[in-house]
């Protein structure tokens, strides 16, 4: 048997997301999914420091004692692998991350398969790209082997396929990330750990600013100030936690954030940190990625009828209504819809790549269909794959 702990593999006193977790309720989640930035697992000079991750490891260890499943996103891959690469920082250049993420992801493993094993726990590395979350025949992979390992008692140890994941489809971040791997393995809850106990209501360096508790919805976090970089070791700040929050929030799972030293506190249901509620209900991954997480390939620029039919009447976008297109993108790539102006409108799948699409520009599906053929009268973006912007009136 996989679980050495006595630890329940089942998913024992489970919430559904449809009971909507408080905060005092943590304690009772049964599947859990605890972020790690880099921050919360680095020494000084930003190498790995295996005491810190033995120390979240204890805490994670206790909450499957008490029968919660750990899915564990974990970042740190880059920093573990400075030291045996021989060099003197974090590198900037995407192949030289990629370099010391290969080198260093075996070596995070294998500190947390020991650490984890103390505990008579085993663990699987699992990586992951944006896209095996929500394009569907991954999405159903990635949750059946999750899934799969939960029920086996097993700890998921998730990172980002840093090798494979090019500059445009890589998150870089882990945030939204774990945010994805929450919905994909019905979580009751997400815990962001990183190196500051809670959000702020400017720069915690910044005298006057004071710890955000609660947030019960966005226009609580309105007025907070997120523009102060990370650290030296983590990627993108709290500007992606709060991504990764409205991802989750908005699909009705509640987040934690707070620093790895509070990790066990905050699992407690303590008023430590910050707690978001959930604000919405279990909705559509790839709608969810699109609206917050991807980055898009390209532009549509739509004329007034069609901005109007697309913001208002809910419509898909028919080539028609489309006056010109911007950028290189594959049937299937995330693009932004422009109006005139070109402020952004909307956010698609586009359902052609760049060099079709200029022959089809402002001709309706009858003429297409007489002029190039049956299949050319489909529409450039569906209604199903667009999130909006804006809003109409
Ligand atoms: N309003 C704010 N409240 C809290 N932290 C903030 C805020 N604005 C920026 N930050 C910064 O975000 C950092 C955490 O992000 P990051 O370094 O990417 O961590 P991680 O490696 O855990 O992902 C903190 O060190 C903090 O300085
Ligand atoms: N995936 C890479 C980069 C992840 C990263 O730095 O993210 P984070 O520390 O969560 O902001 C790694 O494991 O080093």
């Amino acid at each position: 048997m996989a679980s050495g702990s006595g630890a329940p593999g089942g998913h024992h006193g489970r919430v559904t997301s449809a009971a909507l977790l408080g905060r005092d309720q943590l304690p009772t989640a049964g599947r859990l999914v605890v972020k790690v930035g880099s921050s919360s697992l680095t020494t000084p000079d930003g190498h790995l420091d295996p005491e810190r991750l033995r120390a979240v490891v204890d805490v994670l260890a206790a909450r499957r004692a008490a029968g919660t499943q750990v899915v564990l996103v974990s970042s740190g891959a880059i920093a573990a692998g400075i030291g045996p690469l021989g060099l003197a920082a974090r590198p900037r250049d995407l192949a030289t991350q990629q370099a010391a993420a290969s080198v260093g992801q075996g070596l995070l493993v294998a500190h947390y398969t020991r650490a984890f094993g103390a505990h008579g726990l085993r663990v699987a590395q699992v990586l992951l790209t944006a896209e095996d979350t929500w394009r569907r025949g991954q999405y159903r992979n990635a949750h059946r082997a999750l899934t799969r390992l939960l029920d086996l008692g097993v700890v998921p140890i998730i990172n980002e396929n840093d090798a494979v994941a090019t500059d445009e489809i890589r998150f870089g971040d882990n945030d939204r990330l774990a945010a994805l791997v929450s919905h994909l393995v019905h979580a009751d809850a997400l815990a962001l750990l990183t190196d500051v106990d809670a959000l702020y209501t400017g720069a915690p360096s910044r005298p006057g600013s004071r710890r955000v508790a609660e947030v019960r919805g966005p226009a609580d976090v309105a007025g907070v100030d997120v523009s102060a970089r990370g650290s030296a070791v983590g990627t993108g700040g709290m500007v992606t936690k709060l991504d990764s929050v409205a991802i989750a929030t908005q699909s009705g799972i509640p987040v934690v954030l707070t620093s790895a030293a509070l990790a066990g506190r905050a699992l407690a249901g303590d008023d430590v940190g910050t707690w978001f509620a959930a604000t919405g209900r279990r909705s559509s991954i790839r709608l969810l990625w699109l609206a917050h997480a991807a980055r898009t390939h390209g532009r549509l620029v739509l004329d007034d009828g069609a901005v109007r039919a697309v913001l208002e009447r809910g419509t898909s976008l028919l080539p028609a209504g489309v006056t010109a297109v911007e950028g290189t993108f594959e049937a299937g790539d995330p693009v932004e819809l422009v109006d005139g102006a070109g402020a952004v409108v909307a956010r698609g799948l586009v359902a052609y790549a760049s060099d079709e699409v200029p022959q089809l520009l402002g001709r309706s599906t009858g003429e297409l269909r007489a002029a190039l053929g049956a299949g050319y009268d489909r529409e450039l973006v569906h209604r199903d794959d667009l999130v909006l912007v804006r809003r109409g009136r």
